[in-house]
């Protein structure tokens, strides 16, 4: 018998209903789009920290001048004109579902996926599992480390949004999650191989490309993603047993000091030094703008100027079942359902303001 999405199984009358929120950024639809995501995205005070009367004009004006760049950029994948990365936490969402089903036998688990900047908007997210009448949610963010501009931005649209039932969990971040790690050092072993295998004698550098974020909110506002993404990259680099590696930040927008060294710089740094660049993404678990035409796309053209070749880049994780397994245990153990530890591997009071310290506290 096959169920459709969401239905419940009749023997599994007894269990409990588990929703699981899946947080991301979201993408536009198609070009028609494109200016409301950036304008819902620079009004967002995480990402501009002004008040709304100076934010708003702010974010129409920088919506309006990157309107055009930014269609032209997304016109470069196939996604009709529009972000792959609601049709990817798709795929991601159904291969954890099923992960997740099997992992906890007797229960009705659902994920459901709450986007920030657009549809299916976080406050729409809300409305169906509230629908659905859980008697647990888990929050669980698509992005392995915590910051203030992702997933604290998602957690405090997600409890200003959910009015419906469960007692909730969160799963504030997971840099060092064991599936995870895994999951990106295999897919950094075998670009490696690749590298090697086709250009034997070749010197190549691993560049781990982390989303940049400004540096004052590392600074000033204790924001803990440098630090996260620092103890990936460490951890990864250890599984994959590299010898040369640098981690580097990508994607930076406006006029302030961003995390550094800079992706490109850091692929001119390496064509001077003769090497050739094995770049993987670091922050994203899927792909979507910034991987397949920032990294491969603008970087790919940067590193052929710059003389570095070969220049390969390391897929997201995506569905890699080391990867949904690792997410799936780190649920089932929010749960309690496994391991010792029941708010799960969160960042062990790092973040003092994470809401993972109140549930743990409260367990
Ligand atoms: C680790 C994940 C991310 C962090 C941290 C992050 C911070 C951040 N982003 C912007 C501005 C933009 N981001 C854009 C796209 C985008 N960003 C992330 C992830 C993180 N952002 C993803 C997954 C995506 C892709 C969405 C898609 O449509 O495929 C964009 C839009 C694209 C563009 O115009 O370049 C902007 C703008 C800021 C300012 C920021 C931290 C302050
Ligand atoms: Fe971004
Ligand atoms: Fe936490």
């Amino acid at each position: 018998m096959t169920l459709a999405r969401g239905a419940s199984s009749p023997n599994r009358a007894n269990g409990r209903r588990i929703a699981v929120v899946l947080f991301n950024l979201g993408g536009p639809d198609d070009a028609a789009t494109v200016k409301p995501f950036l304008f819902n995205l620079f009004n967002d005070p995480a990402i501009i920290g002004l008040p709304g009367f100076a934010r708003t004009p702010l974010a129409r004006l920088i919506a309006s001048r990157r309107e055009a760049s930014a269609q032209a950029n997304y016109a470069q994948m196939d996604a009709g004109g529009g972000s792959p990365l609601k049709a990817e936490t798709t795929k991601q969402m159904d291969a954890l579902d099923a992960a997740l089903n099997a992992l906890l036998p007797g229960d009705d688990v659902k994920s459901f996926m709450a986007m920030r900047y657009w549809h299916p908007l976080t406050d729409e997210a809300a409305i169906d599992v509230a629908a659905w009448g859980p008697d647990e949610v888990v929050l669980l963010p698509l992005y392995p480390q915590f910051s203030t501009t992702t997933t604290e931005s998602s957690l405090k649209a997600w409890n200003a949004a959910y009015a419906g039932s469960g007692r909730t969990r969160t799963i504030c971040c997971y840099p060092g999650l064991d599936g995870w790690v895994r999951a990106q050092a295999e897919g950094v072993r075998l670009k490696l191989d690749e590298a090697v295998r086709e250009h034997p004698g070749k010197p190549i550098r691993v560049l781990f490309s982390a989303h940049g974020i400004p540096e004052k909110l590392v600074t000033g506002k204790g924001d803990p993603y440098q630090e996260q993404v620092e103890a990936t990259v460490a951890r990864v680099a250890e599984a994959a047993g590299l010898s040369d590696w640098l981690l580097c930040y990508q994607s930076r927008v406006g006029p302030l000091k961003w995390l550094g060294p800079s992706t490109p710089d850091a692929i001119v740094e390496a064509g001077k030094a003769g090497l050739g660049v094995v770049i993987t993404p670091i922050a994203f678990v899927s792909e979507h703008i910034e991987t397949l035409v920032e990294l491969d796309i603008e970087y790919g053209e940067l590193a052929h100027e710059a003389g570095v070749h070969p220049y390969l880049r390391v897929p997201a994780v995506g569905t890699a079942p080391l990867f949904i397994d690792g997410l799936a245990g780190a649920v089932a153990e929010s749960l309690g359902r496994i391991g010792t530890a029941p708010a799960g591997p969160g960042c062990q009071g790092r973040w003092k303001a994470c809401p993972c310290q109140r549930e743990r506290l409260a367990a």
